[in-house]
C-alpha cells in the first residue's frame, strides 16, 4: 500500500457509508472511514489525497449537529461532500441550507453540467438517488451549481478553485447510474491519484507494519479456523514466523466435529504454533440462564479475552493478540454515528479491562476483500471460501437461554443441513446456511401420538460481504430432505420451517 494514496471518508452517520469506502478502493485507491470529529491534526497526519464527506441523519441546524473544523478546507486537499456532506459546507461557508417543498427519496432525474471535472465525460442527463429533506438552497460565495433536477435547485455545486465538491445526491449507490464515474472523476480528475494500490500492496504494507510493531516479541491469535482468522494469522505469520502462537478455543459451542477438523486442518496446512483449549465448561457455566441476546455476547467476549489473557501468561511475555475482526464487526457493533445492530463478540463485547493490546490487520476491510487477501497470500480456497460462522457460535443460534440439550440439538439439525447443501452441490453458491433453534415448542402427531416438540428454523442467504444479504432459494426438493432427515433423525424436533426474509430488514443471525 502506498501510503501517499490514501483517502478519507469522514463519517457523518449515513447509511451507505460503508459503501462509499467500497467505491473507492474498487478503483484500486486505498480508503479509511474516520468519524467526523477526527481532529484536523490527525487528518493531516494521514496526509489523504482527497476527503469525502459522508451523508447523516442531522440537520446542520440542529443544536449539536456534526461538524467539521473549517481549517480541513484549507489544507489544500479536494474535499467531495455527499448529501448531508454537501449541505455542511454549504452551512459553513454561509451559504443557506432550507427544507425543500417536497422531500426527495428514490430514483430522480438529474441534469449535469459536464464542463465540471467531476461530471466529465458521462451522460448529460441521468437518474441519481437522492434520500434527503434539506437541501443547500443558496450557494457560498465562490460556488458555482453544477446539477440540478426538478425539485432540487442545488443538486451539485462546487468550488473548482479550492477543490470543494458537494452532491445532494448519493454517487455511492448503484440507483445512481453514473455514481461510479463520479467518484472515478473525484479520484482521478480531481484527487490526481494513480490508483496502483490492490491487495498485494495491502499485505505487503501490513506484513511489514506488523513486524515493526511486534519486533521480536510473541504475539498470539485468535484463531477459530474462519476465513478472517485463517487470513489473518497466515498474515502475521508471514512477518513474524515462529514468534507466533496461534489459540483455538473450543467453547463448547462450536458445530458438529468442528473443534477436530480445524485443528486437523491448521496442523496440516500450515507450520504454525496451534494450542486448541477445552473451555466448555466454563463458557457454558457463564452462559447458564441468560437469554438476552446482548448480554449473551457480552459474556462471550469477555470469557474469550479471558482465556486468551491465560494463555499468555503461560507462554510469557506477551502484548499482542492478532484477532480477524473486519469491518462489518466493527460498524455493527456500534460506533459513535452508527447504531448498535449486535454487539459482535470481539469488537462490541470485549470487556473495559484488557491487557492484551489488539492488532486487527483486516480490520478496514469487507468479507470479499479479506478473501481477496487470502488468495493473495495462496492460502487454499477451501478455507478462504468457507462459509462464515460466528465466533458466539451456537450460543446465538439456540435462541433464549441455552442448555446442553438444546445445543445438541440444533447442532444435529445444522450437521443435516450442511451434509445435504453439499450433496446437492450448493455450498459455493449459497453464502452462509445453518438451523437454528427458536425458543418455541408446537403440537405435532408423530406414530399416532401426540408431540410437542421443538421447531427448527433454517436459514441460508446469499451475500457477498454479510452486511446485506437476501434469501437463497434453494430448490423445494433439497429443503424437503433436509426436513424430513432433521425431523426423523433430531429428537426432540418436530418442525421445520425455512427463514425467507432478507437483510435488513432481518439479520443473518437471529441474536
Ligand atoms: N473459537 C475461537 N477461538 C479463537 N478465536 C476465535 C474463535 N472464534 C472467533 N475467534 C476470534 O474472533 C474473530 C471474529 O470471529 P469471526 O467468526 O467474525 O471471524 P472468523 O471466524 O475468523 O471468520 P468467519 O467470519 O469466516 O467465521 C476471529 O477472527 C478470531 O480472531
Ligand atoms: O465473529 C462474529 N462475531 C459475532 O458476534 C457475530 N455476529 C454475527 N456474525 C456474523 O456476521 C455476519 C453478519 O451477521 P448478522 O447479519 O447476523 O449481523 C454473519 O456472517 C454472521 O454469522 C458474527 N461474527
Ligand atoms: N442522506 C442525508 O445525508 C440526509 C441529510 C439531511 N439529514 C437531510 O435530510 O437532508
Ligand atoms: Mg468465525
Amino acid at each position: 500500500m502506498d501510503k501517499k494514496e490514501l483517502v478519507l471518508v469522514i463519517d457523518f452517520g449515513g447509511q451507505y457509508n460503508q459503501l462509499i469506502a467500497r467505491r473507492v478502493r474498487e478503483n484500486n485507491v486505498y480508503c479509511e472511514i474516520l468519524p467526523y470529529d477526527t481532529t484536523v491534526e490527525v487528518i493531516r497526519e494521514k496526509n489523504p489525497k482527497g476527503i469525502i464527506f459522508t451523508g447523516g441523519p442531522s440537520s446542520v441546524h440542529d443544536e449539536g449537529a456534526p461538524t467539521i473544523d473549517k481549517i480541513v478546507f484549507e489544507l489544500g486537499i479536494p474535499i467531495l461532500g455527499i448529501c448531508y456532506g454537501c449541505q455542511l459546507i454549504g452551512h459553513l461557508f454561509e451559504g443557506k441550507v432550507e427544507k425543500g417543498e417536497a422531500r426527495e427519496y428514490g430514483r430522480t432525474n438529474i441534469k449535469f453540467d459536464k464542463s465540471s471535472k467531476l461530471f466529465k465525460d458521462i451522460d448529460e442527463e441521468s437518474l441519481c438517488w437522492m434520500s434527503h429533506t434539506l437541501h443547500v438552497s443558496t450557494i457560498p460565495q465562490g460556488y458555482r451549481i453544477s446539477a440540478t433536477t426538478a425539485t432540487c435547485p442545488v443538486a451539485a455545486m462546487e468550488n473548482e478553485e479550492k477543490g470543494i465538491y458537494g452532491v445532494q445526491f448519493h454517487p455511492e449507490v448503484e440507483h445512481t447510474v453514473m455514481g461510479k464515474e463520479i467518484i472515478k472523476n473525484f479520484l482521478f480528475e480531481i484527487c490526481g491519484l494513480k490508483g496502483d494500490w490492490n491487495m498485494g500492496s495491502f499485505t505487503d504494507e501490513q506484513v511489514k507494519d506488523i513486524k515493526a510493531l511486534v519486533g521480536d516479541k510473541k504475539v498470539l491469535c485468535a484463531l477459530s479456523g474462519g476465513v478472517d482468522s485463517s487470513v489473518a494469522a497466515v498474515l502475521v505469520h508471514k512477518a513474524v514466523g515462529k514468534q507466533l502462537t496461534c489459540i483455538f478455543v473450543d467453547h463448547g459451542l462450536l458445530r458438529k466435529d468442528e473443534g477436530d477438523e480445524v485443528e486437523k486442518t491448521f496442523k496440516g496446512q500450515f507450520d504454525m504454533n496451534l494450542i486448541r483449549v477445552d473451555a466448555k465448561d466454563r463458557f457454558l457455566k457463564k452462559l447458564e440462564g441468560v437469554s438476552d441476546p446482548e448480554r449473551k455476547r457480552k459474556i462471550i467476549g469477555e470469557e474469550f479475552i479471558r482465556v486468551f489473557e491465560e494463555e499468555a501468561n503461560k507462554l510469557g511475555d506477551i502484548d499482542y493478540l492478532v484477532q480477524g475482526t473486519i469491518y462489518p464487526d466493527v460498524v455493527e457493533s456500534g460506533t459513535k454515528t452508527a447504531a448498535t445492530i449486535k454487539s459482535h463478540h470481539n469488537v462490541g463485547g470485549l470487556p473495559e479491562d484488557m491487557n492484551l493490546k489488539l492488532i486487527e490487520p483486516l480490520r478496514t476491510l469487507f468479507k470479499d476483500e479479506v478473501r481477496k487477501v487470502g488468495e493473495e497470500l495462496k492460502i487454499p480456497r477451501h478455507i478462504v471460501w468457507r462459509q462464515p460462522f460466528p465466533g458466539p457460535g451456537l450460543a446465538i443460534r439456540v435462541l433464549g437461554d441455552i442448555t446442553e440439550d438444546k445445543l445438541h440439538i440444533v447442532r444435529e439439525a445444522d450437521a443435516i443441513l450442511r451434509e445435504e447443501v453439499a450433496k446437492a452441490g450448493l455450498d459455493r453458491e449459497i453464502w452462509q446456511y445453518f438451523a437454528c433453534l427458536p425458543n418455541i415448542r408446537s403440537v405435532g402427531v408423530m406414530g399416532d401420538e401426540r408431540t410437542y416438540s421443538y421447531t427448527i428454523a433454517l436459514r441460508a442467504v446469499t451475500s457477498s460481504d454479510g452486511m446485506t444479504s437476501d434469501w437463497a432459494k434453494v430448490p423445494y426438493e433439497v429443503l424437503g430432505l433436509i426436513s424430513s432427515r432433521i425431523v426423523n433423525e433430531v429428537p426432540n424436533v418436530n418442525r421445520v420451517v425455512y427463514d425467507i426474509t432478507s437483510k435488513p430488514p432481518a439479520t443473518i443471525e437471529w441474536e
